[in-house]
């Protein structure tokens, strides 16, 4: 039976705050809304995706990069966003699962849950039992204790079968924060399977914050180092951080010797552990005579996101005497930044002279030396 993921993302985050929506505000290296997307996307038993979005939002145009998912406008409740998204998933007919998409945090293990449940159940929905102690309060003041016994904290996404909880939206009155409320309202059983405290619904301007830090608990961050000589030779310009730099004199290779690129190339292959440039474009290879260094970047770039990896930032020092790097570093950081499809401002480049001491003292060559940081989300 088809799985249709509905992903609601018609609110408009008042209590969040912020410029734009809460959904479409950066968190890590995507928008909050992509990443819920992104584990619904990667998961084998979910055919298919619906975005349902306010249609301020639609008309646009300026959603950010998004999973691939048909668009849908949303309502002014959540309820009636959740029944645009039903009726679009309609003549699929199956399963949906419908989940919000201020909650990125959620699991492929919750997803094997609820639709595992769904082989029993009309619906089932993930919550993590209550653990602290509840009061009432009034004026601040205690006024009470509750029993805690039996209650659960409700998350999405919520499954059902798609059919039964279309109908119990179209007859069941009055609002609902969630649809378990309005399949229960219809007379529905709705299972409940283990939720996870990871899974937090971004709510207040301070759930950014605590959602980084989960992330950050659940990353795999690696970094890497590169190191590259390259002795000066015959010429009139140097090739540095895919920048052609005026000199008296050029660096020899068997490539076009951009040291500076090389660093950056093999602190990616050193994060990754996947050996150095000279393994994936041997020098004894004629193919890369003169090659332009782009070539092997881009090569270490594809494998680190072949890899699952996302290059967060690179740091690379020139050290030499001569050129001067210092009116050229904008235009490599450009450079660079291209060739990576990374933002600028995660690349730096910097340069050193060695108080002529050393082979880059006498001017006898340039070396470079490069970090990398690499992050599996
Ligand atoms: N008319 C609405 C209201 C809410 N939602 C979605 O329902 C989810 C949970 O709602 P909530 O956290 O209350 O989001 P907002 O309504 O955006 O928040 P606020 O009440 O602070 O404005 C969110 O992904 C939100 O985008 C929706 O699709 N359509
Ligand atoms: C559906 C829900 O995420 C379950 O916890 C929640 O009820 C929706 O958000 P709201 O803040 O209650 O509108």
């Amino acid at each position: 039976m088809t799985t249709t993921a509905i992903i609601v993302a018609a609110g408009r985050g008042i209590r969040a705050g912020g410029e734009i929506p809460k959904q479409w505000q950066q968190l890590g290296h995507c928008c909050v809304a992509a990443h819920a997307m992104q584990v619904f996307a990667d998961h084998p038993g979910v055919a298919r995706m619906i975005l349902v979005v306010h249609p301020d939002d639609a008309e646009s145009g300026s959603l950010p990069a998004l999973p691939d998912a048909q668009i849908v406008p949303g309502g002014a409740t959540r309820r009636a966003s959740v029944l645009a998204g039903l009726r679009a998933a309609e003549p699929h007919g199956g399963k949906v699962l419908i989940h919000d998409a201020a909650r990125p945090l959620l699991s492929a293990a919750i997803i094997d849950r609820v639709i595992a449940a769904l082989d029993t159940h009309i619906g089932a929905a993930p919550a993590v039992p209550v653990t602290d102690t509840l009061w009432s309060g009034a004026d601040g003041l205690v006024t009470g204790l509750q029993d805690r016994a039996g209650l659960f904290r409700a998350q999405t996404p919520q499954g059902f079968h798609l059919a039964p909880l279309l109908a119990a939206h179209q007859t069941v009155k009055g609002e609902a924060t969630d649809d378990v409320a309005v399949a229960r309202a219809a007379g529905l059983d709705v299972a409940i399977v283990a939720g996870d405290d990871t899974n937090i619904k971004i709510t207040t301007p301070g759930d950014f914050a605590r959602a980084e830090r989960l992330m950050g608990q659940a990353m795999d961050v690696r970094c890497g180092n590169g190191y590259d000589v390259h002795r000066f030779g015959p010429g009139d310009y140097v090739w540095l951080c895919g920048v052609q730099v005026p000199h008296d004199r050029a660096l020899q290779g068997h490539s076009d010797a951009d040291v500076g690129m090389h660093a950056v190339t093999d602190a990616i292959y050193g994060a990754l552990g996947m050996g150095d440039i000279g393994q994936h474009f041997p020098p004894s290879d004629p193919q890369w005579k003169g090659a332009a260094s782009h070539i092997f970047l881009e090569h270490a770039v594809q494998l680190a996101a072949d890899y699952g990896y996302r290059i967060s930032n690179v740091d690379c020092t020139l050290v030499c005497e001569y050129p001067k790097i210092g009116p050229h570093q904008p235009a490599m950081k450009v450079s660079l930044a291209q060739i990576m499809g990374l933002s600028p401002d995660r690349i730096s480049v910097k340069a050193t002279t060695s108080e002529r001491l050393g082979f880059t003292g006498r001017g006898e060559g340039i070396a470079a030396i490069a970090t990398a940081t690499l992050v599996k989300p």
